[in-house]
Parts: structure tokens; sequence; C-alpha cells
């Protein structure tokens, strides 16, 4: 039997434009088994468009991306994905066992899996992040960082290789984006895979970090460990503008990006509160990252 691969996402000299429009290029990524990867940049840096790329939804304009060895397709048991989600989403009536079911469905495991294999499949992904107990709630009854776990689950129970996150801390308060950080690095770790994790706050997943790639628009990224990648030359000459990187006991806070890099879509909206949450979800004042 062939030895498993190394790395589970290759990819070389990609570049994405839209239209005319260039959103990144020169990418060469390799994410190994195991390895946990922060996606960090401001809006519209193309971060979610590399994951749709990772999932076979967004064709490069040239250069090539291998997951686990293969072209990425639509589907794949390889890929898990928490998509990210918008303030205008609604609360989902169905109930967390649904929802997680869903991520079977459209997979190789999920056609003519027999009923109780399905069931157990599913409880068992409900189990790994901690969920089992409220599998029969409806998911708009959760709270913000519960509903987060079972989609997590979702992304999980066809048993993927490689996890995308997108931005899956937004809207949680400080304890939920803690708990939900290190489950994803304990399945890393317990599975042998690798997290593609977006966020617009290191400082969550801070104690997990391998790399950072940071995107900062204009086709401009840059790939390293956070000591490398976070330090003030490093985010000055990405943005073409003085950023100052200050570490406060084991957080670190960026100042002075320019205000196009400011990730305030990421933030909650007070128009809009968590509706399984009228409480204000993210406390988090401070831009970091
Ligand atoms: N299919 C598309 N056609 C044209 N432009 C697109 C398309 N998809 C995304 N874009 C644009 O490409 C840019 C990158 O979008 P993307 O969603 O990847 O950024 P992002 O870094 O994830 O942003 P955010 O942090 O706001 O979620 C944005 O300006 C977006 O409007």
């Amino acid at each position: 039997m062939a030895a498993p691969r190394n790395d589970l996402l290759e990819v070389r000299r990609a570049t994405l434009a839209y239209g005319s429009r260039v959103i990144w290029q020169e990418l060469d990524l390799a994410v190994r088994r195991g390895e946990f990867l922060a996606v960090l940049g401001a809006n519209g840096s193309g971060k979610t468009s590399l994951l749709r790329v990772v999932l076979g939804l967004q064709p490069l304009s040239s250069g090539t991306v291998l997951v686990d060895g293969a072209r990425p397709r639509r589907g794949s048991n390889a890929v898990g994905y928490v998509a990210q989600q918008r303030a205008s989403d609604s609360p989902m009536p169905q109930r967390a066992k649904d929802l997680v079911g869903q991520g079977l469905d459209g997979h190789r495991w999920g056609i003519g899996l027999p009923g109780r294999d399905r069931e157990r499949r599913i409880r068992a992904a409900l189990d790994e992040v901690g969920a089992l107990s409220y599998a029969d709630w409806p998911i708009g009854a959760l709270s913000g960082g519960e509903q987060q776990r079972v989609r997590i689950a979702q992304a999980l129970v066809a048993d993927p290789r490689l996890l995308l996150c997108d931005e899956p801390l937004s809207w949680l308060d400080v304890t939920s984006q803690q708990t939900i950080s290190s489950l994803v690095d304990r399945w890393r770790r317990e599975h042998d895979s690798a997290v593609l994790f977006v966020t617009h706050d290191i400082n969550p997943v801070l104690p997990y970090v391998d790399r950072v790639l940071y995107m900062a628009g204009d086709g401009q990224h840059r790939l390293g460990t956070v000591d490398e990648v976070l330090t003030g030359d490093t985010l000055s000459a990405l943005h073409g503008a003085p950023v100052d990187v200050v570490r406060l006991r084991d957080r670190i806070v960026i100042v002075g990006l320019p205000e196009a890099a400011h990730p305030h879509g990421a933030h909650p909206d007070p128009a809009h509160p968590d509706p399984a949450h009228p409480e204000p979800a993210r406390p988090e004042k401070v831009h970091s990252a």
C-alpha cells in the first residue's frame, strides 16, 4: 500500500483573477499532514476565494492546486468545509443531527449508506465536537458556540483529511472562540489531518498555529511562522504604510493597518445581533491581525 502523502494541499504558482482584477498571484503553498495554517488578511483579499479553489468551486487563472494528490473537485471526501456565517443568516429550523447528516449527502459515504450506519456516523461526529447532547435540538435554539460545534461536526462527518474553516469564530464570545479553536486543534492532531483556518483575529488560535498565510490584497501575500509574518516590518511592507505589531502578554495587537485592511465585515453588526444570543456575542474591541 502506498504511504500516505505528506502534503495534503499543494498550490504552485497560483494566480486568481476575476476579470482583469488580480486577487492573489504567484501563491506557493504546501500544507502538510497535521498542520494548522491560519489565513489572515483584509476584507476582499481573497481568503474565501482560496477556500473555493480548494473546494473545486473556483478555477485558478494560472498555476496548479492538488488536494491529497488530486485535482480539487466538488463533493470530495478529502475536504471538510465550515462556511462563513453572515449577519443576515436566519436561524435554521432543522435539528442538529439533520444538519450534520447533510455533510454525508453528496459524498460517497452518503450514497447507499444504511440508516443505522448513517446515524452512527452522525452521532460520532457530534460526539467528536462535544455536541451529542443536543443532537435533536433545532439549530436555531442553540447558542452561537453550540451551533458552530454542529457546523464543524457537519464538516467532519465524512472524515476529511483537510478541514477548511471560514471565519468560524465570528459572532462568538471569547470562551466559545477558545473552545472551537481547541477542538479543531485536537481534531487535526488526533487525525493527523490539516486545517486552513480563516480568521481576522490570530489570538484565539495563537497557541495552535504552525504557519500564517497573510493576504494583503493587490495580489500581495506572505507565508511563514507567526514570528516571521506578523511583524511591523513585514506588514508595513505588505501594506505600504507603517504598521506596528505589539505583543501584550500572550496576545498580538496590530496597530496602524490602513482602513481598507481592517476586517470590519467580520465584526458583529450591532444592528444584527446573533439571533440565538441577543447579548453582544463578541466583546473584543482591539483589532488583532
Ligand atoms: N465570483 C466572483 N466574481 C467577481 N469577483 C469576485 C467573485 N468572488 C469574489 N469576488 C471579489 O473578489 C474579492 C475577494 O473576495 P473573497 O470573498 O475571496 O475575499 P475575502 O478575503 O474572503 O473577504 P472577507 O474577509 O470580506 O470575507 C472581493 O473583492 C470579492 O468581491
